[in-house]
């Protein structure tokens, strides 16, 4: 606030009484206050969520991207918006909320501050409108772009960690469904999915919850089998379609590019369907006859060999795999398997999961 008084140079010594800020003058600076405040949150947001994007995922469109973006910003935070910090008049610093002082982990980290980012850019825009003609619509332009990055930054995580992924668990009713699950993330399994084919749907969507949260605790993806809606409801990883299923372009549309979407294969026709549809993976199978999936043929490791050669995407071998036989499914070219009674029926998850991913680690994974 400026301070009435005297100003003797521009005045000859004649005492003059200033008058203080006129209110428009106090709103001003209250504003400016704002901008300057958000406009530092939202640079500090990002600069965050592109440490991530550089050490963490090495991705470098994504840095640009963020880097890019705190430059706009910079832009906008003039020496005039900067002149009305005032630290110590602000009676939100030193106010912080408890959630603020822990995080379980880098996902929720990169959401706490995607979060931040977007609400610093809500203000921005709002009160950035009352000071320049262009700033509501530079900053709602921004947040939009930064929606853009949040998604695919976590569709490319996903992608990544598919790739990653050496062995698959799909699960089977059980009343230790919670345990076993969390035995075989604790041996390392890093996909699973949930798949229950009689259950009320009200219980699918608890299991489905429970499931999901288990494995974000553990770092794993989790899909949903058969149920987009249920995979939308859950907040799931993806979601995986058998022939019989909803088709791929149907599920893409309203899960959207960055979740994933695998399909069951069992020949070379169905193999070629899929990639065109643009499935994330495939399943390749029953390799051998299961009463997992009573009535369908099984292809044979022939058709392993054929995945092998020929798919261009990554693909789990499916049905009837132990970990007696794994070895023949791994010589046959599998780099990646799935499995539903070796893991649902062992008495000991975690150490049957870490002799099979044992297994495959042998061989290396393409792509
Ligand atoms: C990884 C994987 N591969 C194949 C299947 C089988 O899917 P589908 O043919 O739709 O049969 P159901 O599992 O729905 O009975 C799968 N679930 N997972
Ligand atoms: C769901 C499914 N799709 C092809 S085989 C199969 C079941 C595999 O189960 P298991 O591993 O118990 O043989
Ligand atoms: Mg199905």
């Amino acid at each position: 606030m400026k301070e009435a008084g005297c100003d003797d140079e521009s005045t000859n010594g004649v005492v003059l009484m200033v008058e203080p800020y006129s209110q428009t003058e106090q709103i001003q600076h209250v504003i400016y206050r704002i901008l300057d405040a958000n406009l530092d949150r939202a640079r500090e947001g990002l600069r965050i969520i592109e440490e991530w994007c550089r050490f963490g995922l090495n991705n470098a469109q994504l840095t640009l991207e963020c880097k890019h973006l705190r430059q706009e910003i910079a832009n906008w935070h003039t020496a005039q918006i900067r002149a009305a910090r005032d630290t110590m008049g602000d009676a939100g610093t030193g106010l912080s909320h408890p959630q603020e002082e822990q995080r379980a982990n880098i996902k929720s980290l990169l959401q706490a501050n995607f979060g931040r980012v977007q609400e610093a850019m809500r203000v921005l825009e709002e009160y950035g409108k009352l000071t320049h003609p262009n700033m509501g619509k530079a900053f709602k332009q921004m947040r939009y772009r930064v929606y853009t990055l949040e998604s695919s930054l976590f569709g490319y995580q996903r992608h990544q960690l598919l790739l990653r992924s050496r062995l698959y668990l799909v699960t089977s009713q059980s009343e230790n469904l919670l345990s076993t699950v969390e035995a075989a993330l604790k041996g390392g399994l890093t996909l699973l999915q949930y798949r229950d084919k009689t259950a009320d749907d009200t219980v699918r969507l608890e299991q489905a919850m429970k499931l999901r949260q288990l494995c974000h605790s553990y770092g794993a993806l989790f899909i949903m089998n058969d149920r987009v809606d249920l995979a939308l409801a859950v907040d799931a990883d993806g979601v995986h379609l058998g022939q019989q299923d909803m088709p791929i372009a149907i599920a893409r549309q309203l899960l959207g590019p960055q979740r994933l979407i695998g399909r069951s294969t069992t020949n070379s026709k169905e193999m070629q369907g899929a990639i065109t549809d643009g499935a994330d993976y495939i399943g390749v199978g029953p390799v051998y006859e299961t009463p997992t999936k009573v009535g369908k043929a099984a292809t044979g490791v022939e058709y392993v060999s054929y995945a092998a050669k020929n798919s261009p995407i990554p693909w789990f071998a499916i049905g009837g795999i132990d970990p007696n036989n794994i070895n023949e499914v791994i010589d046959a070219g599998a780099e990646r398997v799935a499995v539903v009674r070796s893991l649902m029926e062992a008495e000991q998850p975690t150490l049957v999961t870490q002799y099979l991913l044992s297994q495959l680690y042998r061989v290396k994974a393409n792509p």
